[in-house]
């Protein structure tokens, strides 16, 4: 990679199937030691985009560079750089956690410790069990373990916490800010809004196989779908009025009022309100008929 390139670098990306574009034409970058969450509902193209630039899918145009290199072209040295959590479980087998993980680990020329990353996922306890034996958000966090025993500057993660309790998904968060605090970059799809505010420095949101919105994760949406709702009621009616101003708002009903205001309530919209409006907007975009 050459100095100053960007880890991942995609430009008008397109990936057909019978004619039709489930990936249609979408650019981003992910800056060093990033975490960039992929948004969008069921069918959007987040994981046909995430698995072409983990080269397990070619693309039908555009330019994408991971880590230096066109995944398409990708060697062993490429892959070992990269820590991958796909989105369906392959792990079921006859082994135990620990020697899975003993095993994975040997494939890489500097692996994190093995008793460190079951520690770190939440498996201490069920290091000698075999993965057959888990239940499926425990075989989600061997998933997980995996995707990073060989400590990799890139990290995939698609639907990572699907079926993590949220005490695991807690725990997870943790363990994915260690990583960032470590410098890896990562890459996240999740359908869960909050992980992804959590966790993300930036996001694009993809409808119908196009990027229609990308930015800092507090930006996304826009100023205007940011603005605050205020709620209130008035003999037994509710009212509700968004407004930049909502203290002033409340002033007014106050004073209004001659005292407290019943059930006065100021609220700002969360990401997943904010997503859901543009999801909702762009809805007919595209071909996507699956897109709700
Ligand atoms: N191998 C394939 N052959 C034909 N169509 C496919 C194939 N894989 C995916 N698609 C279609 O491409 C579109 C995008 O699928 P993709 O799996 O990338 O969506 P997604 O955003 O990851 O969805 P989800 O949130 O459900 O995982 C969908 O319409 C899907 O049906």
């Amino acid at each position: 990679m050459t100095t100053g390139e960007p880890p991942v670098k995609v430009r008008g990306l397109t990936k057909s199937y019978g004619g039709a574009n489930a990936v249609d034409g979408i650019s981003f970058d992910i800056n060093d030691g990033e975490t960039f969450a992929l948004l969008g509902p069921n069918g959007a193209g987040k994981s046909t985009t995430i698995e072409i630039l983990e080269g397990y899918r070619d693309r039908s145009g555009g330019e994408v560079s991971v880590l230096g290199t066109d995944p398409q072209h990708g060697g062993l040295a490429w892959k070992a750089q990269l820590g991958i959590v796909l989105q369906s479980s392959g792990e079921s087998g006859n082994v135990s956690v620990l020697e899975q993980l003993t095993h994975f680990a040997g494939y890489y020329p500097n692996p994190r410790n093995v008793g460190e990353v079951i520690e770190a996922v939440g498996l201490a306890t069920k290091a000698r069990t075999r993965i057959s034996k888990l239940s499926g958000g425990q075989r989600r966090r061997v998933d997980v373990a995996l995707g990073i025993i060989g400590r990799p500057r890139l990290l995939f993660l698609d639907e990572p916490t699907t079926g993590f309790d949220p005490e695991a998904r807690h725990q997870f968060w943790g363990l994915i800010n260690r990583l960032k605090d470590e410098g890896a970059t990562i890459l996240l799809t999740t359908h869960y809004l909050d992980e992804a505010a959590t966790l993300a420095d930036r996001a694009g949101v993809i409808v119908g196989g196009k990027l229609v919105d990308i930015g800092h994760i507090d930006e996304i949406g826009g100023a205007a779908a940011k603005v605050p709702l205020v709620r209130w009621q008035r003999d037994g009616v509710v009212h509700s009025e968004r407004t930049s101003e909502p203290a002033a708002l409340a002033a007014r009903l106050y004073a209004e009022a001659g005292g407290e205001v019943a059930a006065l309530e100021i609220t700002r919209p969360s990401l997943e309100d904010i997503y859901l409006g543009l999801v909702g907007s762009h809805a007919n975009a595209g071909p996507g008929e699956d897109v709700a």
